[in-house]
């Protein structure tokens, strides 16, 4: 498995957001994106998950070009942007068992319960999800992506709302998913404590000046 980006460039509303930006991401590692407000690390990512084209450049997967709708790389991936994803009106683990059922066959070995517990919130499986906090609510999304098990995450600002613990669970759960082989590309202003496997993208760099 291998992501890679040759050349990319975004531009949006008519604006260049970055251009000549370069990366390979190998299983068992993180891709951490750095950079100030806009310089574009949301666009990257929606750009990596086939939410938008880039205005130039190449993205391949496992040595293929990505190309729009590719249905193998869907199923190999999970995305998680500013927004949780989280029905109000079901319960937490109703959330799961439902994010479970519409993930269809790729995810019928997904174990809600143990995504509650690997994520702190086996004590709130049945509260409904409108009397959860936003660091709870975001936990929530976050066992959601671990319980699909996908071998890339595409994670952006996973610990916002996060308290110290929460933080620390995540990079102990991302550190698990790259020791299983798995890889990911995290938006992050919190400083991730994995001692291996972290590579750097600095998008201040590959902003226009
Ligand atoms: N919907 C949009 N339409 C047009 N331009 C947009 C849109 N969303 C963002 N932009 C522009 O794209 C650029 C990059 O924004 P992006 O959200 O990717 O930055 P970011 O690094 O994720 O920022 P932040 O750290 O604030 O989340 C910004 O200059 C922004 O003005």
């Amino acid at each position: 498995m291998r992501l890679s980006a040759r050349e990319l460039r975004c531009r949006r509303g008519g604006r260049r957001v970055f251009a000549g930006l370069s990366f390979e991401l190998h299983p068992g590692e993180v891709l951490e994106l750095r950079g100030a407000n806009g310089s574009g690390k949301t666009s990257l990512l929606r750009l990596l998950a086939g939410l938008a084209q880039p205005s130039g450049g190449e993205l391949h997967w496992q040595g293929r070009p990505l190309l729009p709708g590719d249905a193998a790389y869907a199923c190999d991936m999970a995305y998680l942007g500013h927004l949780n994803g989280v029905n109000a009106d079901l319960s937490a683990i109703e959330n799961l068992r439902f994010a479970q059922r519409l993930a269809g066959p790729a995810d019928t070995a997904a174990d809600p319960a143990a995504a509650l517990q690997a994520w702190g919130l086996a004590a709130l499986a049945a509260q409904p999800a409108r009397r959860l906090s936003q660091g709870q609510r975001r936990r929530l999304a976050l066992a959601r992506v671990w319980m699909g098990r996908r071998r890339l995450w595409l994670l952006d600002e996973p610990c916002a709302a996060l308290d110290t613990a929460g933080e620390r669970l995540f990079d102990t759960r991302l550190a698990e998913h790259l020791q299983a082989g798995g890889a990911a590309v995290v938006a992050t202003h919190h400083d991730l404590t994995l001692t291996a496997g972290v590579r750097r993208l600095d998008l201040d760099a590959s902003a226009p000046c």
